[in-house]
């Protein structure tokens, strides 16, 4: 089955910042959330795969076709959203959906209707005029409207209060039971990722340091809560993200977990006495901290 993109040996360079050596996938269907601290390269990422920007080495493929080259055909497939994206001020949303329902063959009307009242937007109100979630609401409409085959989104919840994310939300997982549009979205909020996503792809610095399956990605995370006194080198080991000492109680930050560390801890003094499972929002903390590979 053809991805719905491939990412091969991208890099990106900018004056101060270079995205290097991407390799990535994401197979059709499949939702991948992207994870990064400010000015990892996220959105630097979304714009190569959108042809809006054209990568200095490597290969980008979306849907099949290769960019920049057809990038034309490619666009017809995929939808993206952006908080950086203008839309006419002085024009209303209905304008905007008359616009993009002559551009694209595949606009759903009774759909956009629809994502209207879900989203409690007016169609005849000037966009100038939207507040900011109603901004960000009309570009997703303008967006799923077109029933993309890929959507690529940009922070899609952010700057949205707790009622306009959960309806966005809502909205893309609509999208998502539809098993033939794959989505993949940047987020900082790691909440949102957790819910959606069937993979998690982790940005640093400009470099891929994870991209796994979400469950398998939780899974070989662990806080460790051990018994006993710091050994020498501990915040050494390949896969401990982070180690503190409070007392004779010794937290560990593991981003490895296996069945042999507890042995291998026993061995340097230190008792295991729990391991719990980490949120995204801890393992993201933590990577970033530590500034090691996820
Ligand atoms: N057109 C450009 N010219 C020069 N530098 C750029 C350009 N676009 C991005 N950069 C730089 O590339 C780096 C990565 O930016 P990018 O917007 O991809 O990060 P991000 O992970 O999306 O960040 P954030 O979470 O803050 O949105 C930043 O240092 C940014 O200044």
């Amino acid at each position: 089955m053809t991805p719905a993109f491939s990412l091969s040996g991208i890099s990106k360079r900018y004056p101060d910042f270079t995205l290097q050596d991407i390799h990535l996938q994401l197979p059709e269907g499949q939702v991948m959330g992207l994870v990064g601290a400010n000015g990892a390269g996220k959105t630097t990422l979304l714009r190569l795969l959108t042809g809006l920007a054209a990568a200095d080495a490597g290969s980008v493929e979306v849907l099949g076709h290769r960019l920049p080259e057809a990038q034309v055909a490619a666009k017809c497939d995929i939808g993206f959203a952006s908080e950086d994206m203008r839309l006419y001020k002085g024009q209303s949303l209905r304008w905007h959906m008359d616009l993009v329902s002559r551009i694209y063959p595949g606009w759903d009307a009774t759909y956009a209707e629809q994502l209207l009242k879900r989203f409690d937007v007016r169609a005849d109100q000037k966009v100038g005029g939207f507040s900011h979630g109603q901004r960000v609401k009309a570009l997703l409409l303008l967006c799923l409207a077109r029933r993309p085959r890929l959507l690529l989104l940009d922070e899609p919840t952010t700057g949205l209060d707790p009622v306009a994310r959960m309806e966005v939300l809502e909205a893309l997982a609509d999208v998502l039971r539809d098993e033939q549009r794959s989505v993949l979205f940047s987020s900082h909020n790691t909440h949102d990722i957790e819910q959606l996503a069937d993979s998690i792809t982790f940005l640093h610095q400009g470099r891929l340091v994870a991209s796994a399956d979400k469950d398998r990605f939780l899974e070989s995370w662990r806080r460790v809560v051990c018994q006993g006194s710091m050994p020498d080198g501990l915040a050494a080991w390949p896969e401990v993200a982070s180690a503190r000492a409070n007392g004779s109680v010794v937290e560990i930050k593991v981003r490895a977990w296996n069945d042999d560390l507890p042995g291998r801890l026993a061995a340097q003094g230190l008792q295991v006495q729990r391991s719990d499972a980490m949120n995204l929002e801890d393992i993201f903390i933590t990577s970033v901290r530590s500034g090691a590979p996820a």
